[in-house]
C-alpha cells in the first residue's frame, strides 16, 4: 500500500480578483475550494492514475470534516487522527501574479503524534510512505527524520518533498526520493540555481555531500533534472497553456511514483512524473490519467551525463 502523510492538511480556497487592488474592497470573478496539503494531493493524483493510497495526517473542525467528505466523495481510502482546532486555510490569489497565504496549522499534541507513531508502526516493507508538505509549528522539524528512521527497519520506500529545515533534517538520513524545486535545491546548498545545466551540477553537488537515491529537481516550465548515482537527466515540459501551478509539484511526485510502482523504465518514469505536473498545471483542479497519457508523447528526456 502507499501512504501519504500530511502532517499540515488545508482547505485551499482558489479566488481569482481582476484588478486587485490593496486597501480596497476587491470582488473575486472566481473561485473554487479543494481538499488540500501536499500529501493529500499526492493521494488525488495517484487515485487518477488509478493507483490505491491511504491518506494519513491531523484534520480538525469544520474544514478537517471538509477534507475527510472531499475524499470520501472522491473514494480515496483515508486515516486521518483527529485534532483540537481546525485545520488550516490557505488562500491562493489569482490577480496578474499569484499570491498565496498558507494559514496556520491547529496544535498538534503529544497524544497526537504516539497515535501517528502507532500507525506508523504498522507499515511493511512492501509499502510505500510519501512524507509531503511543511512541518506544523508546534511538532519538531526533525519529526520527518524520526519517521523515517523508524519505518527504515522496516525497509518501506520513502519518498519526501517538503522544504527548509525540514528538507535540511531529511538530508542527513540517506534520503531515498526527494523532490525539491531548483529553488529549494539553491536554499539547501546556499547556492543560486536558474538554468537546466546549474540545476544539474548543484544536483550532483548535493549526491556528493548526501547520500540521496534519486533526487527529482522541478523546474516549473523549464520542466525537470533527474539525478541518481548512475544517471542524470533532463526532460523538457509539453507546450500548454498553464491554468493553474497549485498541486503541479505534488502530481510530479505522484506521476514518478506511479511509474515506479509499476516497473517502468527510468526515462518512462520522468516522463509521467512531469506529464502529471504538466497535466495539473494545465487544468483547473489535478490531471487526469488521459491528459498524462497523451502530455507523456510530447516530453523529450536527454542524458546530461558526460
Ligand atoms: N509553465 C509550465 N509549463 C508546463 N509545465 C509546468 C509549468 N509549470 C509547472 N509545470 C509542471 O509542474 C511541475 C512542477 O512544477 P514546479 O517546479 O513549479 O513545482 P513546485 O514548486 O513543487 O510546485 P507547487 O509547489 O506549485 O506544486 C514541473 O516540473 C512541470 O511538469
Ligand atoms: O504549507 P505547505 O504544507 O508547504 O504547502 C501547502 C500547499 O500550498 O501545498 C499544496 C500545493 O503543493 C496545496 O494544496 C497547499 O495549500
Amino acid at each position: 500500500m502507499i501512504y501519504t502523510l500530511t502532517l499540515n492538511p488545508a482547505v485551499d480556497y482558489i479566488v481569482n480578483v481582476s484588478n486587485f487592488e490593496i486597501g480596497q474592497v476587491n470582488r473575486a470573478s472566481k473561485e473554487s475550494k479543494f481538499a488540500g496539503g501536499k500529501g493529500i494531493n499526492v493521494s488525488k493524483v495517484l487515485t487518477r492514475l488509478e493507483k490505491e493510497s491511504t491518506a494519513l495526517g491531523f484534520i480538525g473542525g469544520f474544514t478537517g470534516q471538509y477534507i475527510q467528505t472531499s475524499l470520501d466523495k472522491e473514494k480515496i481510502s483515508s486515516e486521518f487522527i483527529q485534532v483540537n482546532g481546525d485545520t488550516r486555510i490557505n488562500v491562493k490569489l489569482k490577480t496578474e501574479e499569484e499570491s498565496e497565504i498558507n494559514g496556520i496549522s491547529p496544535t498538534i499534541s503529544e497524544e497526537n503524534l504516539s497515535s501517528l507513531k502507532e500507525q506508523l508502526g504498522h507499515l511493511k516493507s512492501t509499502d510505500v510512505l510519501v512524507l509531503a508538505g511543511s512541518v506544523p509549528d508546534t511538532v519538531s522539524s526533525s519529526i520527518y527524520t524520526e519517521i523515517i528512521d523508524m519505518v527504515k527497519e522496516r525497509n518501506v520506500k520513502v519518498f519526501v518533498d517538503t522544504s527548509g529545515p525540514a528538507l535540511k533534517e531529511v538530508m542527513k538520513t540517506s534520503p531515498f526520493f526527494i523532490k525539491p524545486n531548483h529553488h529549494e535545491l539553491a536554499e539547501l546548498l546556499d547556492v543560486t540555481v536558474n538554468t537546466v545545466e546549474e540545476a544539474a551540477h548543484f544536483g550532483k553537488k548535493a549526491l556528493e555531500k548526501w547520500d540521496i537515491t534519486h533526487l527529482l529537481i522541478s523546474m516549473a516550465g523549464k520542466g525537470a533534472v533527474y539525478i541518481s548515482k548512475d544517471e542524470v537527466m533532463h526532460a523538457t515540459v509539453p507546450s500548454g497553456n498553464v491554468v493553474n501551478s497549485v498541486g503541479a509539484g505534488d502530481s510530479m511526485v505522484a506521476g514518478f511514483i506511479a511509474g515506479f510502482e509499476e516497473g517502468l523504465p527510468l526515462e518512462e518514469v520522468l516522463a509521467t512524473a512531469v506529464a502529471a505536473g504538466s497535466g495539473t498545471a494545465f487544468s483547473n483542479g489535478f490531471c487526469t490519467k488521459d491528459l498524462v497519457h497523451s502530455l507523456k508523447k510530447n516530453i523529450k528526456i536527454t542524458s546530461l551525463q558526460q
